[in-house]
C-alpha cells in the first residue's frame, strides 16, 4: 500500500522554511533526466522491462550513500486513487505525464518532499530537487550529489560525444533543466513583462506556465528555465540562469518600487479590494482565485497587509486546486460546485486567526 500522507498536507515542509528573494522568486528547482543502460525509453519498455528499471532504481535506496539526504518513500503510482495522483501533480512532486501514462511508474519522496525522483516516466530517472526561494546553486548541488549516489550503483546510458541519452532529443547531453518560479505583478501591472520576456528567451531561457510545459502563467507566475541541455556544462547552464534572474528580480523591485511612489492609493485600493473579495465571495473561479492571491502576496511584500504571510499564500494556492479541493470536501465536484466550495475554503482562511 503506498503511503498517502504525502497527499494530506498542501504545502510541503520544504516550502515553510524562508529564503532569499521569497517575495519575488517563490521557489527555485533542479531537475535532472537520466535512464539505465541497455533498457528502452519508457516509451519503448515492456511491462517487464519497466518493472526492471523499477526495480534497480529502488534498489539503490538499500545502499547507506543514499540516507544522506534522510529517508525516502516510495509511491507506485498504480496504488494511488486518481486523486492522490492529481494532488501530488497540483505539489509540484510528479508530472501529469507520470499520473496519466506511465507503465510501472513510481515517484520517490523524501520526508520533506523536497527531493522527488519521478521513475518511468519520459526518461527512467528524474531526480528533482525544489528549494523555497532564489537557491538554484544549491538545488543543482543537492541535485547532483544524488544523481552521483545512483550513477555509483546503475550504469547510465552515456554516450561520451554527447553526454547523457535522453528520451526527448531537447535533453540531451546535461539532462539539466534548472528553473525558478518568478511571482512578477509590478511587471504585469506596468506592462513591461512582454519585454523581460522577450529578452529572456533571446539568451535562450524558456518562459512556462505555473504547470510547466503547455500550462498558462496565472497569478502573475512565471517559470523560468534553461531551454539548452546540450554544448554547455552543468555549471554555465546554473550561472546564466541566476544572472538572468537576478536582473529580473532587479527590474521587478524598481517596478515595485514606483508602483509605490507613482501610484500608492491604486495599488493599496487593488490590494485591498482583493483582501475584502477573497474574504467575502460566494463564487469563485481558479483564474479569479489566483490573480486576487496575486495581488495580496504585492500586499504583503509591500507592508500593506499584515495579517497575512507569503508562506500561507502558497498553502492558499495548492488548497484551491481542484484535487485538493475534493478531497477536502470528500467527493467529486462539478466546475460550477468547485467555484462555491473554493470561495468557502477561501473565506475560511481568510477569517481563521
Ligand atoms: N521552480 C519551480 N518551483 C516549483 N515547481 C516547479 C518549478 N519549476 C518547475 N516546476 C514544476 O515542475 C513540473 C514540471 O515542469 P516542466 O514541465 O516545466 O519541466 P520538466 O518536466 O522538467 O520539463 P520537460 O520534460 O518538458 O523537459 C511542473 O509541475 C512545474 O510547475
Amino acid at each position: 500500500m503506498s503511503d498517502i500522507r504525502f497527499t494530506d498536507k498542501p504545502l510541503s515542509e520544504w516550502m515553510r522554511s524562508s529564503a532569499a528573494d521569497s517575495e519575488i522568486v517563490i521557489s527555485s528547482r533542479v531537475r535532472v533526466a537520466r535512464n539505465v543502460q541497455s533498457f528502452p525509453f519508457p516509451m519503448l519498455a515492456t511491462d517487464q522491462q519497466s518493472r526492471a528499471v523499477l526495480d534497480k532504481v529502488t534498489e539503490v535506496l538499500q545502499f547507506d550513500d543514499i540516507h544522506q539526504f534522510g529517508s525516502f518513500h516510495v509511491l507506485n503510482l498504480n496504488e494511488l486513487s486518481d486523486l492522490d495522483q492529481e494532488i501530488l501533480v497540483e505539489k509540484h512532486l510528479i508530472s501529469p505525464n507520470l499520473a496519466n501514462e506511465s507503465r510501472n511508474g513510481a515517484v520517490i519522496l523524501s520526508e520533506d518532499e523536497s527531493i522527488s525522483i519521478m521513475v518511468n516516466e519520459e526518461d527512467h530517472l528524474r531526480i528533482q530537487c525544489l528549494y523555497p526561494g532564489f537557491q538554484v546553486q544549491e538545488a543543482w548541488k543537492r541535485a547532483s550529489a544524488i544523481d552521483d549516489v545512483f550513477e555509483a550503483h546503475i550504469d547510465y546510458s552515456f554516450d561520451d560525444r554527447r553526454g547523457y541519452l535522453t528520451s526527448c532529443p531537447t535533453n540531451v547531453g546535461t539532462g539539466v533543466r534548472a528553473s525558478v518560479m518568478m511571482h512578477l505583478p509590478a511587471l504585469v501591472m506596468t506592462k513591461q513583462i512582454g519585454r523581460v520576456l522577450t529578452a529572456v528567451s533571446q539568451v535562450g531561457l524558456a518562459v512556462r506556465g505555473i504547470y510547466g510545459e503547455g500550462s498558462e502563467a496565472t497569478g502573475n507566475l512565471f517559470q523560468i528555465s534553461n531551454q539548452i541541455t546540450l554544448g554547455q556544462t552543468e555549471a554555465e547552464i546554473i550561472d546564466n540562469l541566476y544572472s538572468v534572474v537576478l536582473q529580473i528580480i532587479g527590474h521587478e523591485r524598481n517596478a515595485r518600487e514606483r508602483l509605490m511612489t507613482d501610484s500608492k492609493l491604486r495599488i493599496a485600493d487593488r490590494v485591498m479590494r482583493s483582501y475584502g473579495i477573497l474574504s467575502h465571495a460566494y463564487l469563485m473561479d481558479s483564474k479569479e482565485a489566483a490573480q486576487r492571491i496575486s495581488d495580496i502576496r504585492l500586499g504583503i511584500d509591500l507592508d500593506l497587509i499584515r495579517e497575512k504571510t507569503i508562506v500561507e499564500m502558497n498553502e492558499l494556492n495548492v488548497l484551491i486546486q481542484p484535487g485538493f479541493l475534493q478531497k477536502k470536501f470528500g467527493r467529486t465536484l462539478e466546475s460550477g460546485e468547485r467555484d462555491m466550495y473554493r470561495a468557502q475554503l477561501i473565506r475560511e482562511f481568510f477569517h481563521k486567526e
